[in-house]
């Protein structure tokens, strides 16, 4: 593990001065609710905890993915065998009207805990003020090195995202807990827990007005919206949008963690929305589902969901410049879909649907609804991931109709 760190580091860092992050010797375990075990070495916070495990295939991105809160309670396990190189940057931006004051997705960490193959005890980068280790420390959030995630995510290709514990020191001495010892975060509403408590506003003298309803918003979601000079007003998850409709240009529902039937009392209250008011609404991810169980479908739990900056996705329909049957690859992260079903409500039609799976990956209003509504799974607003989506989707489609 050492060596390899050592040897890439400074290969990597062209000449900028490299850092030591700082890996312990300390036992770890993960072990699984289906009895499987996996040991190796903690770095990070040296706490035991339990979550969800999931593994994720994207290969950069590890600070925006730890700090999406959609990973609230979940053990990521990250497929990409070094991570870590390129440290973690201040997280520290200057809070004003314009900006929410974070450079990453939000303020803190949001996994349960992270299993590397390989934590690079090396890193560099122009903007890292710590190492991936010191950064896990600081936020009370462990780590666990030296595994093979290989052998973990096959598994849970398998057998599906399963409950986990994550034991460090002695407690990874320790057997793994009985089943019902586990946590299962999608028995909580997590999305209760990240969304803001009180509406707050971004770029109020912005052209357009964005109600944004926060399900655990990253934070590049509020920066794009700004960026394309919108002012946005952000409420909690349940607020009755209905009360204020009149005062906005275009509503947004974005990502949130958990199992979206949780915030079922959103999409009754989008239902009257849908019905009542014509101007255009988009939603991402978790908003993207509550859109959907507004139009009347159900969300399911997928096996092991699509985690990743790699996800392609065919559409089904053409729209602005998306041209039905073009693939676009997405950044994406969720356990829950929509599920397909012929006929679709009226009123609606699926948008894109997923090049692996098959899974509903977006649903529009029809053009013969009168409506302009749209809800994409995948992240068109990427941090992390590609950037194929969020000029033809994300600003395309829904900001600049309202300009
Ligand atoms: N990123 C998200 O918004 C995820 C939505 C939902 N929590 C899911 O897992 O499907």
């Amino acid at each position: 593990m050492f060596s390899r760190s050592i040897i890439l580091a400074p290969r990597l860092s062209r000449g900028l001065a490299t850092h030591a992050g700082s890996a312990t010797s300390v036992p770890a375990a993960l072990h699984l609710v289906s009895g499987q075990s996996f040991h190796g070495k903690s770095f990070g916070a040296p706490r035991s905890i339990f979550g969800e495990t999931v593994f994720s295939t994207s290969i950069t991105s590890y600070t925006e993915s730890m700090t999406d809160p959609s990973y609230r309670g979940q053990i990521l396990v990250f497929t990409t065998p070094m991570i870590g190189n390129y440290g973690v940057p201040s997280n520290t931006a200057p809070y004003n009207s314009q900006d929410v004051g974070v450079v990453l997705e939000s303020q803190n960490i949001q996994t349960a805990a992270i299993i590397v193959g390989d934590v690079a005890e090396k890193y560099s980068h122009y903007k890292a003020v710590e190492s991936l280790a010191d950064w896990c420390k600081r936020n009370n959030v462990p780590g666990i090195t030296g595994v093979d995630t290989r052998a973990i995510t096959t598994l849970l290709r398998d057998q599906g995202t399963t409950l986990g514990r994550v034991a460090i020191g002695l407690d990874a001495a320790l057997p793994a807990p009985d089943a019902s010892e586990y946590w299962d975060p999608s028995q909580d509403n997590l999305v209760d827990q990240v969304s803001t408590k009180i509406p707050y506003e971004l770029n109020p003298q912005g052209s357009v007005k964005i109600a944004v309803l926060d399900f655990g918003a990253k934070a590049n979601i509020l920066r794009s919206l700004v960026r394309r000079d919108a002012a946005v007003t952000v409420f909690p998850w349940n607020y009755d949008f209905n009360a204020v409709r009149d005062q906005y240009d275009g509503l947004f529902l974005t990502n949130g963690p958990g199992d979206p039937t949780h915030c079922m009392e959103a999409a009754l209250k989008l239902r009257r929305t849908l019905a009542e008011w014509n101007k255009p609404i988009f939603g991402i991810c978790m908003g993207h589902q509550i859109i959907g169980m507004a139009a009347g479908l159900d969300a399911y739990r997928m096996t092991f969901g699509n985690r990743g900056h790699n996800q392609p996705v065919l559409a089904l329909a053409s729209a602005g410049s998306i041209k039905a049957g073009r693939v676009y690859v997405t950044s994406q992260n969720h356990q829950y879909a929509l599920k397909l079903q012929d006929p679709f409500p009226q009123g609606w039609e699926p948008f894109f649907i997923n090049c692996n799976d098959s899974s509903v990956e977006g649903i529009k209003s029809t053009a013969e609804s009168g409506k302009k509504v749209w809800g994409v799974q995948f992240h068109p607003e990427s941090a992390g991931g590609p950037l194929d989506t969020i000029e033809v989707c994300f600003f395309f489609l829904f900001i600049d109709q309202l300009i």
